[in-house]
């Protein structure tokens, strides 16, 4: 059995790999030691009925007894541990989440069931670092999978709507604060069905506006509003998160030409679901029958919703697709640009294969 230390397994993404790798039974294939960066002495959690202390996940001796590490702690720590770890000679296996190493040519973004044949070709190399791809990205190909694997795109062009969760724990708090203070501040004239809507809108955007509203984390207010830039602004005008798009995708698929990608990535009050909208050059005129098959065909987790009214609304949301690792696609019809331009719509949850499943299964594949 290998020896897998978690880092991280305590945060938002860890606690999610941590719940699927017990629903999986995955604990069962390994021996998992667990590490803190500031809780190390205290005790970990109870794994098959064991249980040990929390590792310092700084003690780089204890790090490199491990055959495997998987880390959900974030770029800062991967930064300044991996590269020690290398240093020191350290051969084991490296699976992480953040985006860090991603790029790196010694680095494979793995989403298996998009790229299995690119992870095996990796292993075969003698690859040792396996990164989580960027959520938006992975929900981007889990959905619309089918027509990459068919060679079908010629370029996308993206709309997105991210969760709040995609920022972080402590974003995810404040979107619900900013909720609360907005009900709370019309509270008693909701009660009442003679009020006018037009004062009570007139209060919450007075209140918008006010400054006092929770902004420690956004910066801005998100509730009943949207940001319309996620992550670092680039010398070119894309945000990072936009640039991820092209970038990612096409070192996922490996591909020998770069398939162009690119859009605008836009903040929502959704909670940990990403939704995307999609414009597709596809490189010739398929029907949609054709296309449907491809995409409901290509992985067990997505399925073609169809651009029916009532389906769309019921079951493509991020109210019915959070907590599931269900990638649905639909709004799948062919644009007035003409028969080789299509319009799909992808929801999927980023905590789950955005960002949690891709290293539970990568581990699963080593260990
Ligand atoms: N959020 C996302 O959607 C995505 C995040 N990622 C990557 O994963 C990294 C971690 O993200 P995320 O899980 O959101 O980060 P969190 O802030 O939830 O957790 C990170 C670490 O904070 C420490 N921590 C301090 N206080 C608490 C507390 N009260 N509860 C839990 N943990 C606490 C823990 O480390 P310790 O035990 O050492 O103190 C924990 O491992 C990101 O930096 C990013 O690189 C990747 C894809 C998506
Ligand atoms: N940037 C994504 C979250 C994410 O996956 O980021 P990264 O590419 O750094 O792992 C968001 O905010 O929704």
């Amino acid at each position: 059995m290998k020896n897998v230390g978690f880092i991280g397994w305590r945060g938002m993404v860890g606690s999610v790999l941590m719940q699927r790798m017990a629903e999986e039974r995955d604990f069962d294939a390994i021996r998992p030691v667990f590490f803190s960066t500031s809780q190390h002495g205290q005790a970990a959690p109870v794994i098959n009925g064991q249980q040990g202390m929390l590792q310092d996940a700084y003690d780089l001796d204890a790090l490199s007894a491990l055959d495997i590490i998987v880390t959900c702690q974030g770029g800062d720590y991967t930064n300044e541990i991996y590269t020690k770890l290398k240093e020191i000679g350290w051969q084991g296996y490296w699976i992480d989440a953040a985006s860090s190493l991603r790029m790196n040519d010694d680095a494979i973004i793995i989403l298996d069931p998009v790229n299995q044949a690119v992870i095996q070709q990796g292993l075969n190399d003698g690859i040792k670092t396996f990164v989580g791809g960027n959520c938006t990205v992975s929900l981007m190909l889990m959905s619309l999978g089918g027509l990459f694997a068919h060679d079908l795109v010629e370029w996308i062009s993206v709309a997105t709507y991210q969760a709040a969760s995609g920022a972080g724990a402590r974003h995810m708090r404040e979107l619900l604060v900013q909720m609360g203070q907005l009900h709370n501040e019309v509270a008693k004239e909701l009660q009442d069905p003679a009020s006018a809507i037009l004062d009570i809108e007139r209060k919450v955007t007075a209140l918008t506006r006010s400054g006092t509203l929770a902004t420690d984390n956004f910066g801005v207010p998100l509730a009943g509003s949207l940001i319309p830039w996620i992550d670092k602004q680039l010398p070119n005008g894309q945000s990072k998160e936009e640039w991820k798009g092209q970038a990612e995708t096409n070192k996922i698929l490996n591909t020998g030409h770069v398939i162009p990608i690119d859009g605008l990535c836009v903040r929502i009050g959704a909670l940990r679901c990403h939704s995307q909208a999609f414009t597709i050059k596809l490189k010739q005129d398929v029907g949609l029958q054709d296309i449907e098959q491809m995409l409901a065909t290509h992985n067990d987790w997505v399925n073609v919703v169809p651009n029916d009214r009532e389906l769309s609304m019921r079951e493509l949301s991020p109210a019915a697709v959070t907590g599931t690792l269900k990638t649905p696609v639909g709004r799948l019809r062919k644009l007035n640009m003409g028969p080789e331009y299509l319009a799909a719509f992808s929801v999927g949850d980023q905590l789950l294969w955005g960002a949690a499943e891709p290293l539970r299964r990568m581990l699963r594949l080593l260990a």
